[in-house]
């Protein structure tokens, strides 16, 4: 089954509903330009209240490496995702499994990009928009995914409950990664949206 990420988990509420919806993982995100920005303290608070079997993922863009250090010694987050223009030395630096967001445009060698990033855990797809790290809502041309790349795909960028099963069913990612398409409103969840999107990538077989 193609595993889900309902990442900008703001509060434990919506963390608990994204479990109970069948969410494989969570995302934290820890950059303080996003409207789903989250403290340390908030987020190791969510983390301790957790089912089991949950992955929590956090969320860096670019981040001063000392505020990362103080988030890792805090939160015991299971992944790292790098949202920015890490290198691979940057992502690997810390020792942890991570994965790296390549945001996609016309000409992007994602063949290259799993070589690149020889030690991710897996090369999450986002949607390039100038300016914007990510988050943005917006899809890509999925028929651009090459097949047979080397490292997992998560896919990302603007899946919502209505594209979320077609998605699946072009790309055949290993994970899919949502944030806004299921959101009540910025940095608030909305727990019919999650139902509905989990019950989307989850109606397309393997
Ligand atoms: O969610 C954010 O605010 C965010 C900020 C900076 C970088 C990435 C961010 N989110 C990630 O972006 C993709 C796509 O999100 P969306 O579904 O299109 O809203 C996803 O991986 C989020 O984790």
């Amino acid at each position: 089954m193609t595993r889900v990420k309902i990442c900008g988990i703001t509060n434990l509420e919506d963390a608990l509903a994204a479990c109970g919806a069948g969410a494989d993982a969570l995302g934290f995100v820890f950059y303080e330009p996003s409207p789903r920005n989250i403290d340390i303290q908030t987020a190791k608070s969510i983390l301790e209240q957790l089912p089991p079997f949950v992955s929590t993922v956090g969320l860096f863009v670019n981040a001063d490496p000392g505020f990362l250090r103080s988030v890792l010694e805090a939160v015991p987050l299971d992944l790292l995702q790098f949202h920015g223009d890490e290198s691979e030395a940057e992502c690997s630096a810390w020792g942890r499994p991570y994965i790296k967001a390549i945001r996609m445009k016309a000409g992007t060698d994602l063949a290259a990009q799993c070589q690149t990033y020889h030690s991710s855990r897996g090369i999450l797809l986002d949607t390039f928009v100038a300016g914007q790290p990510g988050g943005t809502g917006q899809t890509f041309n999925w028929q651009a995914v090459p097949k047979g790349l080397s490292k997992p795909i998560v896919l990302a960028g603007g899946l919502d409950p209505s594209n979320a099963a077609d998605a699946v069913r072009q790309v055949r990612p290993w994970a899919v990664d949502v944030s806004g398409g299921v959101e009540a409103a910025k940095g608030k969840k909305d727990n019919a949206l999650m139902q509905a999107f989990i019950t989307g990538v989850h109606s397309v077989s393997k």
